[in-house]
């Protein structure tokens, strides 16, 4: 499903069961808001989260898109979550832990919104391609805590073990024309180690990164730019090619360059 907004770059996450993360978060500068029902919140408090997350929806976040992640197929919540989504006004369903095409067609006919995918297990890596083209899947978005912890990868390593599932992700993504989110990056105060990683993530072709605290927010909006270099080159770019293959400074352009240009321009108009 290609939607017809621009992905997000970046994509806070806050526990829904926390009023004021949900009141700060309206005057941070997130392209969207993911109001966190799962992991997030404690047990004792789903209920109390839920109920937050509808009233925070319909309350609005202003200009930014606006999703709840609900709790995963097996838990106990996840029936009263679909429930309290449809019901609501958010833009988007966060589902976690997705693993096969039947249970993203479920939920997302349940819901009747667009569903973001999270990948964060082998087997949903391995069906990443085909849970992206379900009808209703908007975006895939890494979830990179639970996939290091599934794959095994020892706690504290770099991301050497993520390429091949993060490339998969995208790869699925960009096959069906929707969404590749980055997972997030747990460091709350390791700015430059953010920006160091979601460079890397916007170069293995991700749309934006999954954020956890408001200070992550200028760091990963600016990676995924683009940047007033990136813009002037781009508009150069454009203003030189005359079609065919030929000289752009020091290297060769062509169509698909000239399409990238004018591309990056769009993002940039948000
Ligand atoms: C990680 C935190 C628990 C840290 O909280 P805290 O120590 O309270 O932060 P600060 O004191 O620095 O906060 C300063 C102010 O900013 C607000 N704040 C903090 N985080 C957020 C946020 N995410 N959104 C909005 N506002 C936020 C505080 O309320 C303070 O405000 P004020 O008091 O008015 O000044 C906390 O940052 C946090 O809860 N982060 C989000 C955690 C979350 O949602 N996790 C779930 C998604 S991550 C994940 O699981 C991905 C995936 O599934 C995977 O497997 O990888
Ligand atoms: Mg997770």
């Amino acid at each position: 499903m290609t939607t017809a907004r621009l992905a997000p770059r970046t994509a806070l996450f806050l526990p829904a069961s926390n009023p004021r993360a949900i009141a700060k978060a309206r005057g941070l500068d997130a392209d969207m808001v993911i109001l966190d029902l799962e992991d997030a919140v404690r047990d004792d408090a789903k209920a109390e989260a839920r109920a937050a997350a509808v009233a925070a929806v319909a309350e609005g976040f202003g200009h930014r898109l606006c999703a709840i992640r609900i709790n995963g197929i097996e838990s106990a919540e996840h029936a009263a979550d679909l429930d309290a989504v449809a019901a609501s006004v958010c833009d988007f369903v966060v589902v976690p832990k997705v693993e096969t095409v039947a249970d993203a067609a479920a939920i997302a006919e349940a819901v009747g919104k667009p569903l973001l995918a999270m990948i964060e297990t082998p087997l949903g890596v391995l069906a990443a391609a085909d849970i992206a083209a379900v009808p209703g899947v908007g975006g895939l978005v890494a979830g990179v805590n639970d996939l290091r912890a599934t794959l095994g990868i020892p706690a504290g390593a770099g991301r050497e073990g993520l390429i091949l599932s993060l490339q998969t992700i995208v790869l699925a993504a960009r096959a069906s024309a929707v969404w590749a989110i980055d997972g997030v990056f747990n460091a709350l105060d390791d700015a430059e180690g953010l920006g160091a990683e979601c460079r890397y993530g916007r170069v293995l072709g991700f749309d934006g990164k999954s954020l956890i605290h408001p200070n992550q927010i200028p760091v990963a909006a600016q990676a995924f730019g683009p940047g007033e270099a990136e813009l002037a080159e781009a508009r150069a770019l454009i203003a030189a090619a005359t079609g065919g293959a030929e000289r752009f400074g020091d290297r060769m352009i062509e169509a698909m360059h000239v399409a990238q240009a004018r591309a990056l321009i769009e993002r940039h108009r948000g």
